[in-house]
């Protein structure tokens, strides 16, 4: 299987001072890749480096086989799009007007978007099933409601992979739902989508591989039955963490 992303030995942190060593992982087509780990692990700085956005303390990041480094932004937004967290716009955008700014991304700075991009932003929002919300101003909006719209935008921007940083935090029971449902099936879809999240049942449930980032670096990455075990999960957030099957197959973690 080819992979969209990789990374090989790497290690990311600021100012040249690891967070995180050692990281080996691959992200192929059709793949969610839950990254886990307790707060200040280094998480968002692991994405920020994906990102290309600063620069890797060690090794090596490639993208469709291409050294991160080696590539422009243009062409690295042009196979990832990133996902922030869900917060209000102090400004009065439409939902449309947010998705625009993906669908427009390849166009030159001072270009407008015009019909080709209108019909690729409104196909985003049908595509998450929320094209009725085109109109309505982004502060008016839920938070999981808002969290779709971003995902619309990195839909809108045609990468073939969303890096998403907790994308469910801050949502209750219901929006985390609708947003692990559009994850999974942007995956199913054949997009690669990476994630950090604060919750393993929710990796569990979203993810096909996760990687544990402790305190003292990566700690495993793989399939999440293999990884997700309760002596991994204990020693990752140092307190005793029990795992349990349900019988719809789901993990849970107590
Ligand atoms: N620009 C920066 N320069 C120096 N240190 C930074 C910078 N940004 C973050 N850090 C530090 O790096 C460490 C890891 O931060 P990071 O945001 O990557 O962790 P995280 O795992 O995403 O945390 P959380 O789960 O709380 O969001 C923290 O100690 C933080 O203070």
């Amino acid at each position: 299987m080819t992979s969209l992303l990789t990374a090989r030995d790497l290690a990311v942190g600021h100012g040249g001072k690891a967070l995180i060593r050692g990281l080996d992982f691959r992200l192929p087509a059709g793949q969610v890749l839950c990254v886990l780990g307790p707060n200040g692990a280094g998480k968002t700085t692991l994405f920020r480096t994906l990102l290309g956005l600063i620069p890797p303390v060690a090794g090596e990041v490639t993208l469709d086989g291409a050294p991160l480094a080696r590539l422009s932004r243009p062409q690295i937004a042009a196979r990832l799009a990133h996902v922030p967290q869900a917060l209000a716009s102090p400004f009065a955008f439409t939902a449309l007007d947010i998705v625009l700014m993906g669908a427009a991304a390849r166009l030159g700075p001072f270009a407008r978007p015009g019909r080709p991009e209108t019909a690729r932003a409104m196909a985003a929002l049908d595509r998450l099933g929320i094209a009725d919300l085109a109109p309505a101003e982004i502060a008016r909006l839920s938070g999981g409601q808002r969290q779709l719209v971003l995902i619309a935008r990195a839909l809108a921007q045609d990468a073939a992979a969303l890096v998403m940083d907790e994308p469910t935090a801050s949502l209750d029971f219901a929006n985390r739902r609708q947003v692990a449902q559009a994850i999974r099936q942007l995956a199913e879809a054949g997009r690669s989508i990476i994630l950090s999240s604060h919750d393993p049942d929710h990796a569990a449930a979203v993810a096909d591989q996760v990687l544990l980032v402790g305190r003292e670096g990566a700690l495993a990455c793989g399939a999440v039955i293999d990884t997700m075990t309760e002596a991994n999960l204990s020693r990752l957030y140092g307190i005793s963490i029990r795992g349990q099957l349900s019988a719809s197959g789901r993990l849970h973690f107590y």
